[in-house]
């Protein structure tokens, strides 16, 4: 990724203070989404970095993992599977609880979403704690499915959640890190 290229999308994401709570720094890519070059630009570097690797499925998570993991399915020519909060997906589900920079909640996989041949790349707007993508995690290797790589447009490295995934064995990468602010 160039400087420019950095640039361009981080002048396309919003920064709001003490939201949704006091001290929170909230980073809003909707500015990628309503941005058509910034993001087109923001899919077209995730699947060439990943294109070549052999995955089957891109793991998305609700909400904002499904705006960026269904395109970059679409461009990699495989397909996407969501990771839903409770209640929502209709047919036989694992759960697992985790914790949020801002509380706390239990995301959901469907049990035949993937099966043991799966090579999966987990795709999320955001790495802040690390507690989603890891709960994800543990969801796709219940099913028995390999995932060893997760990517995100924004990692706030403050947070330690790079950490926390290299600990249960995953490579992480970001195309943007907001430290120190
Ligand atoms: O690394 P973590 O500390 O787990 O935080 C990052 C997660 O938090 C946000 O989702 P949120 O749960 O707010 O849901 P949304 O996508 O529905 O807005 C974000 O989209 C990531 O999925
Ligand atoms: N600081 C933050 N900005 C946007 N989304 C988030 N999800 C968790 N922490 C966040």
């Amino acid at each position: 990724m160039t400087e420019t290229e950095i640039k361009q999308l981080k002048s396309a994401i919003h920064t709001i203070p003490d939201y949704p709570k006091a001290g929170i720094m909230f980073r809003d890519i909707t500015g990628i989404l309503d941005d058509a070059e910034a993001f087109k630009l923001t899919i077209e570097i995730l699947a060439n970095k990943y294109k070549a690797a052999g995955y089957t499925k891109i793991v998305g998570t609700e909400a904002r993992g499904f705006l960026f993991g269904a395109p970059l399915a679409f461009a990699m020519g495989i397909g996407f599977v969501p990771v839903r909060k409770p209640g929502k997906l209709p047919r036989a589900t694992y759960a697992q609880d985790y914790q949020l920079e801002y509380g706390h909640d239990t995301l959901e996989i469907h049990q035949d979403a993937l099966t043991v041949t799966d090579k999966v790349l987990i795709l999320d707007d955001l790495l802040a704690t690390g507690g989603t993508i890891e709960a994800t995690t543990k969801l796709i290797r219940r099913i028995g499915a390999t995932v060893t790589d997760a990517a995100f447009v924004i990692s706030l490295p403050d947070l330690g959640g790079e950490r926390k995934l290299e600990d249960i064995g995953l490579s992480v990468f970001s195309l943007l890190q907001y430290a120190g602010d």
